[in-house]
């Protein structure tokens, strides 16, 4: 069996344990690691697989999943790089780092596989976008790939493209919560029970979602059904358009964007972080 190490097991890397393990994958094939040993204890006794430090568990694994801060990075690779075999698969979720980092600071030739995933993971609805370094094989891509697919659906794009499906599909989600949280509040405004509003903005989310993904219809097309000739829609829309709501998402997703970028050009590639 494929041992998988998860090396720091916080709001993604949690994520993703949960999802393997719904998804059938043997409790007794995953590591967690944690900075805190105590909340690594915790973390494995609640889904019933092992803890150990960073370094015992990648000597231990076949696949390392790298699920900390891009900026806790350094000293990670660090106590890595003494102990990996250059066999193993290192699938890195962290924001803005390229493969080339892991590659020039991890043991000659390791395959490495830059993905980034999203929290809907918990639920097995992940959107996981994945590139391979320079020394990644089809096989390791593929089980990277096997991987992910148990959690959720997965995408092959050049590397080149990471920066902006981090900036789309990474922090995605967040965008969403924040216009339900919104429009939650546009209900309490109006004066509805929190709990009602709550419920037809949520259930309006899923619907407009399930449309879109199974009608196969086109946004524009689906938002104009809903849109009646002097009805209340256009009435809202105009107010969406005065206050520049699409530019502020073209520049907000863009921000993401660059931000990732930064987050990779923290690191150089051949030593520790300037700072
Ligand atoms: N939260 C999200 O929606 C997404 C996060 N990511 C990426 O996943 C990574 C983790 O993000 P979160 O889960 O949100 O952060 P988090 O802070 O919840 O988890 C990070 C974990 O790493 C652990 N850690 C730090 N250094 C360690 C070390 N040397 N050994 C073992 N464990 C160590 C920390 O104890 C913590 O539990 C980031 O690189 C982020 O860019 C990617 C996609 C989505
Ligand atoms: O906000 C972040 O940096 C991480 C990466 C994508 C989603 N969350």
């Amino acid at each position: 069996m494929t041992t998988i190490a998860i090396l720091g097991a916080g709001k993604i890397g949690e994520a993703l344990l949960s999802g393997l393990i719904s998804a059938g994958r043997d409790p007794a094939d995953l590591i967690v690691s944690r900075r805190s040993p105590e909340r690594a204890q915790e973390l494995a006794q609640r889904h019933g697989v092992r803890a150990l430090d960073a370094a015992a568990a990648a000597a231990a694994a076949d696949v390392v999943v790298v699920a900390v801060k891009p900026q806790d990075i350094e000293p990670l690779l660090d106590s890595l790089a003494p102990v990996l075999a250059p066999s193993t698969l290192v699938v890195s979720l962290a924001a803005g780092l390229p493969t080339a980092l892991y590659e020039a600071r991890l043991p000659a030739g390791v395959p490495v596989v830059r993905v980034m995933p999203n929290t809907p993971m918990v639920v097995g609805e992940a959107m996981s976008v994945v590139s391979g370094g320079s020394h990644a094989q089809p096989e390791h891509l593929e089980l990277t790939e096997e991987l992910l697919r148990s959690v959720g659906r997965v995408l092959r794009v050049p590397e080149g493209q990471q920066d902006a499906a981090t900036a789309l599909s990474g922090s995605g989600p967040a965008y969403f919560f924040f216009l339900v949280e919104a429009m939650i509040d546009a209900g309490i405004l109006l004066g509805l029970p929190r709990g009602v509003s709550t419920e037809l903005i949520i259930q309006s989310a899923v619907g407009a979602a399930a449309m879109l993904r199974e009608t196969g219809d086109h946004p524009v097309a689906l938002r104009e059904a809903v849109t009646s000739p002097g009805g209340t829609t256009i009435a809202a829309i105009r107010e969406l358009e005065n206050h520049r709501v699409r530019a502020a998402l073209l520049t907000a997703i863009e921000a993401a964007a660059l931000r990732s970028r930064d987050l990779g050009r923290a690191h150089r590639i051949d030593g520790p972080t300037a700072g």
